[in-house]
């Protein structure tokens, strides 16, 4: 029996009952994880299925301008149909601000639980919210992590006072990244049509409106880190997601059956493409399943930007992609009924592409 039973940490907070979580499990010191954090058999993350020697793709993205660019472009072709996932350095977000950013979300998390309390809400569709599970109100089995979530673009003051305001410069600093990771990703999505032989445009135009959502993830020490998951395996429903991870390892991406882990490469991102890029690209691009594995000693951070449609956007595969060779594969969807429904499946979420699959 634990000391504390986590039955007896819960608040009613603003916008319900706030479990434990797993940062005050850490905090008390508990030496076995509660069964909520027990993934089955199938699910924990067994060693032997793991790469730890194998890198993925690395795009060097101040190329883009010189000599190398068709290379580069080349480069970028290829790490998506292989992978769906790299890294990119050289991508002219101010060291700076990442850092800033991170700074942050330490402080944020290190603020006592009444604090972030007030915005802790288990609604997967709201836009600013600071959670312990994805759903917690449909999923039986949870993740060992903490997160909190906000909207980012389309922006607006309205938007940027439902942030946190603690510690005080969070909103100045989350504003000025959100901005800075929005250029980041609009370089990117240009680059990823003229690598699909689109027009520049094309990628950013059948997002309409666009959204843009920033997570940022903490996973503290677990006492028994080969029992449980930070993040299960899962596909991100958008179209690229941008993730700045700390020097922890942890992210792993799914290969041919096997875990690749994912080196922290210092000031670099992590990019992969998401279920929209997949229907968009009609398969020619996949969308990278990954997770993320925590450990017994150090807390971990990331912090994910999901780039993609807004609500009312049309996403459907580009037709000049589509010919008597390459038939559509994938139905035309509403993003935001493609959000709700991937959102109502719960832990099954990995498998909603499927469904659109004709
Ligand atoms: O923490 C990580 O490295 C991955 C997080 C992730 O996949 C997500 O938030 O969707
Ligand atoms: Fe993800």
């Amino acid at each position: 029996m634990e000391k504390f039973p986590v039955e007896t940490f819960r608040v009613e907070g603003r916008f319900g009952i706030y479990d434990a979580g797993v940062q005050a499990l850490f905090e008390r010191g508990v030496k076995k994880i509660p069964d909520k954090y027990v993934k089955s058999v199938h699910d924990r993350p067994c060693a032997k299925n793991v790469v730890l020697t194998r890198r993925i793709p690395v795009i060097d993205m101040s190329k883009i301008y010189g000599d190398e660019r068709v290379k580069v472009i080349q480069e970028l072709k290829c790490a998506c149909e292989d992978w769906g996932i790299f890294q990119v350095i050289n991508h002219d977000v101010p060291e700076r601000s990442m850092q800033s950013m991170m700074e942050m979300a330490h402080r944020f998390f290190d603020l006592p639980a009444e604090k972030k309390m007030q915005y802790y809400d288990s609604d997967p569709s709201s836009e600013t919210r600071y959670g312990i599970s994805y759903n917690a109100d449909k999923e039986t089995i949870l993740d060992w992590r903490d997160f909190l979530l906000q909207r980012c673009h389309p922006l607006s003051d309205e938007l940027i006072s439902t942030w946190p305001d603690m510690p005080s410069s969070y909103r100045e600093i989350a504003k000025n990244y959100a901005m800075n990771i929005r250029i980041l990703t609009l370089r990117l999505l240009a680059m990823l049509s003229e690598s699909l032989g689109l027009y520049r445009e094309y990628l950013a135009d059948v997002l309409k409106e666009h959204e843009q959502k920033m997570l940022i993830n903490h996973y503290p020490p677990c006492p028994q880190p080969d029992l449980t998951l930070g993040v299960s395996g899962h596909t991100d429903p958008n179209v690229i997601t941008v993730l700045q991870q700390d020097e922890v390892e942890g992210l792993q991406v799914l290969r041919d059956g096997l875990w690749i882990a994912v080196h922290p490469i210092r000031n670099a991102f992590v990019v992969n493409m998401g279920d929209q890029m997949q229907i968009i690209t009609n398969g020619k691009y996949q969308c990278a399943e990954h997770r993320a594995v925590v450990n017994s000693t150090k807390t971990r951070f990331s912090i994910a930007t999901f780039y993609g449609p807004s609500l009312d956007a049309v996403i459907c595969p580009a037709p000049k992609l589509i010919d008597q060779d390459h038939p559509p594969h994938y139905r035309q969807v509403i993003y935001g009924d493609y959000l709700r429904a991937f959102r109502a499946k719960g832990p099954n979420k990995k498998a909603y592409l499927q469904s659109v699959l004709l």
